[in-house]
């Protein structure tokens, strides 16, 4: 069984995000977000279940860093609650916001861990909704000034910054299907949050540049490959049309300044063309330094004509995760191709995970599944590396079992177990089994 040995500085990691695992909702000065709003609307999560408490990271993050430790990461990829430093987004500051990320970081590099910092994983300020949220192009100054107060406090040793979680999710979940927050179903106004938030991303970048840090900024981007059902024609024309809309939507504007042609077609069908002025996309195509992929499982697609775009979803015959996504593992080498062909960018894998239902029997977690899925992904990625890609790291998610958004608590995609009655911790062999792989810088073939 040949060794498949990553180069020496492959960044393995974990990750997590602030409203899934902080708790401390309301805690030290934080103000509301909207998803402390949406999960406190009865009927939106599973069991009406929230993030008020989630895994008590705010008060636990000593302990969750020292587990990190044990399993040897070399970074963590963790979000900033915005509400926290800002509790109306912007004006005021939270000095015990602030502390409470200092400390979280001075903890890190004390253990050799990279920060990698999510500036926004989704819990906007409420305070912003209530001013029209990413509906308001205003929100993308707000959160030009928000970030260029993080950079300001701890750009000199945070060395890889994130600006935007999957602005596709965010944008469509949130504002044109309501199924996260601010659960708005309102798909012009998904393409009009979905553009504010690539000025945010704009903005941001270049207050990073103005400040002049070491370090490097990119977005991340949720990718599902996409495969026709078969080589017909209409087929290959709607894998064509989703790979457009699924994956290319919020990387085309930044390294070609302009949206994917099925994007402008959507926006002039519905009479939605706004005048987008030329002027932002000079700002959304600011140059970054590497693109963040989270990549769970593939699409695959066939022409109907009386779905969304012509496009409807076939399921996939592999094995299925506990979120009901198909194991895929080529999926993942071939967007690795794909994007690196296109863009020709740095990649890190900001996200790459998989839930299954745990249990735990006589104190340890027997997580074989979820050792494959890593196993068989993390074989792709080297794959892609050795067929030229610039993949610089790779983030399990999740570090440990956290808030699944509208899932509640009911899926569990940690490497770390979290029993919530106790907020025990427990390490799953997957853990183990990560711990092996960043030992060795390496997979068995
Ligand atoms: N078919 N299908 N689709 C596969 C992926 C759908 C898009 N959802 C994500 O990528 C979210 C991302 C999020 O950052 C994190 O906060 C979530 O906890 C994980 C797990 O859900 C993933």
């Amino acid at each position: 069984m040949a060794k498949l040995v990553f180069p020496k500085e492959f960044l393995w990691g974990a990750a997590t995000a602030s409203y899934q695992i902080e708790g401390a909702w309301n805690e030290d000065g934080k103000g509301e977000s909207i998803w402390d709003r949406f999960a406190h609307t009865p009927g939106t999560i599973y069991e009406n279940q929230n993030g008020d408490i989630a895994c008590d990271h705010y008060h636990r993050y000593e302990e969750d860093v020292e587990l990190m430790a044990e399993i040897g990461l070399k970074a963590y990829r963790f979000s900033i609650s915005w509400p926290r430093i800002f509790p109306e987004g912007r004006g005021k500051l939270n000095p015990k916001g602030v502390y409470f990320y200092e400390k979280l970081i001075d903890k890190l590099l004390e253990k050799n861990i990279k920060p990698a910092i999510t500036l926004y994983h989704w819990d906007l300020p409420q305070a912003l909704e209530d001013k029209g949220g990413w509906l308001n192009r205003d929100t993308a100054k707000y959160f030009s000034e928000y970030a260029n107060f993080m950079f300001y406090k701890f750009g000199d040793v945070v060395p890889i910054w994130i600006t935007l979680n999957e602005p596709f999710v965010s944008a469509f979940l949130g504002y044109a299907w309501g199924w996260h927050a601010p659960g708005k179903k309102d798909m012009k106004g998904a393409f009009v949050a979905g553009h504010n938030m690539l000025l945010a991303h704009g903005l941001a970048v270049q207050a990073y540049r103005d400040g002049g840090y070491k370090g490097n900024i990119g977005i991340t981007i949720n990718v599902a490959t996409v495969y026709p059902e078969t080589n017909s024609e209409e087929d290959l024309k709607a894998a064509e049309k989703q790979d457009a809309f699924g994956n290319r939507w919020f990387i085309d504007p930044i390294f070609k300044r302009k949206y994917p042609e099925i994007i402008w077609r959507i926006l002039e069908e519905n009479n939605w063309s706004f005048v987008f002025p030329a002027s932002d996309f000079d700002i959304i195509s600011s140059p970054i330094d590497f693109m963040g992929i989270n990549y769970y499982t593939r699409n695959i697609v066939a022409y109907d004509k009386n779905s969304h775009l012509g496009v409807k979803r076939v399921e996939g015959p592999n094995e299925h995760t506990d979120m009901g996504w198909e194991v895929y593992p080529d999926g993942l080498y071939d967007i690795l191709i794909q994007l690196y062909r296109d863009y020709k960018i740095p990649i890190y894998i900001t996200e790459n995970g998989a839930a299954y239902n745990d249990t735990v029997e006589d104190g340890r977690i027997r997580d074989i599944n979820r050792i494959n899925y890593l196993k068989e992904h993390i074989k792709r990625a080297y794959f892609a590396i050795r067929d030229g890609v610039d993949l610089r790291g790779y983030f399990v998610w999740s570090l440990m079992d956290n808030f699944e958004w509208a899932h509640g608590y009911s899926k569990r995609f940690g490497i770390i177990y979290v029993d919530y009655n106790t907020q025990k911790r427990i390490l799953k062999d997957s853990a183990y089994f990560y711990k092996k792989i960043i030992e060795e810088n390496g997979v068995d073939g």
